[in-house]
């Protein structure tokens, strides 16, 4: 019993769950937005009123839903969750706002997607509180307005430039996830290492957050698969070593890029001289997605200025071309220039 208090066993299902952090006080980084939501939810909570609507955007593993669910604890309410797509009809939607106890949250997972229809009925549901239903077909069709509890919508996005402006408008406190430290990453990975029960020392911690991506998610991953080959191998404490090693073998490079990463700046080197190039024509190069591509790869690639985003498309930067090993065509070095002197991004 005191085993199981102290050190609780895991079942691998589990580990997302018990990585996650359960108060907004253990919530590591994202600074600006954690003291911002301090703020609106003791306030909220003196008022004894529902928070407002809230919306977290940014690249995906940030923290998006867990800070969802921290908001819901710290408000002392109910947490509903459901996503854009999971959504097909109205009915489903009011179905899950008329559920709500007062002052519950609703989180949105994928906002992004939902359907055009279904974000009509949520307008007035998050501005007034109130649902416009048609009930019935034809000319027997009448319309019923039904009053809902006041209640915190959450919303979270890895694509905010995709939420019509409407629906963007309606979240009085939108909230930008950026990608974390390294030093912000080693705590993550400290705590991680804690709650999975093994030893990493500093240098170790450090070792697998400098090449975490910027992302929990993926410190927490690649933290999993260093802890497994220290344990066949029988190394304990994890150290920067150890660490090193198996991140080599798992192909996460010196920069966190993985194999992927290296392969989306190789081919527009190889295939398309160092670009630009459009992100369609890539994703057709590259067998994935084009949304992979502008959700995943893209954004930590542009972050580290391996690659910039053009009107004409996508171009590696010097940067690019070095960390894959190659010289930049002095062409390319003409193009970046010019790119720069413009002010460079068209975002
Ligand atoms: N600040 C943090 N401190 C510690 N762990 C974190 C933090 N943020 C996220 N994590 C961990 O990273 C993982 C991913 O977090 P989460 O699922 O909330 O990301 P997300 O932004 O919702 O991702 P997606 O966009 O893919 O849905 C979880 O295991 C979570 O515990
Ligand atoms: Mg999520």
């Amino acid at each position: 019993m005191n085993d199981r208090m102290v050190a609780p066993q895991l079942n691998p299902g589990d580990v997302e769950t018990h990585l996650r952090p359960q108060v907004l006080d253990d919530f590591i980084g994202q600074q600006a937005v954690r003291e911002n939501l301090k703020i609106f939810i003791s306030a909220a909570k003196a008022r004894g009123e529902a928070l407002d609507h809230t919306l977290f955007f940014g690249p995906p593993g940030l923290g998006k839903t867990t800070l969802a669910q921290i908001v819901s604890r710290e408000l002392g309410v109910g947490f509903r969750a459901t996503s854009g797509p999971v959504i097909a009809r109205a009915g489903d939607l009011a179905a899950l706002l008329t559920n709500l106890e007062p002052r519950d949250v609703l989180f949105i997972d994928e906002i992004h997607r939902l359907n055009p229809a279904i974000e009509e009925v949520l307008y007035p549901a998050m501005e007034d509180f109130q649902l416009d239903l048609i009930i019935g077909e034809g000319p027997a069709a009448r319309s019923v307005r039904i009053d809902l509890p006041p209640f915190t919508l959450v919303g979270a996005t890895t694509r905010s430039g995709l939420l019509t402006t409407p629906l963007r408008e309606r979240f009085g406190i939108p909230c930008r996830m950026n990608y974390y430290t390294p030093q912000e990453l080693e705590l993550i990975v400290a705590r991680g290492a804690r709650v999975l029960g093994f030893d990493v020392t500093p240098d170790g911690a450090a070792e697998v957050a400098r090449r975490a991506r910027g992302t929990p998610r993926v410190a927490g991953r690649l933290l999993r698969r260093v802890r497994d080959f220290a344990a066949v191998a029988g190394q304990s404490p994890v150290d920067a070593q150890v660490a090193d090693r198996a991140l080599t073998r798992l192909e996460v490079d010196q920069m966190g890029l993985d194999a992927m990463d290296r392969r989306y700046l190789k081919c527009i080197a190889d295939n398309y001289g160092g670009g630009p190039v459009g992100v369609d024509t890539l994703a057709a190069a590259l067998s994935e997605s084009r949304d992979t591509l502008e959700e995943v790869v893209e954004p930590y690639l542009l972050q580290q200025g391996l690659i910039q985003r053009t009107p004409r498309g996508r171009m590696l930067s010097a940067a690019g071309f070095k960390h894959i090993g190659l010289n930049p065509p002095s062409e390319v070095l003409v193009q970046l220039d010019l790119l720069a002197q413009m002010g460079g991004d068209d975002e």
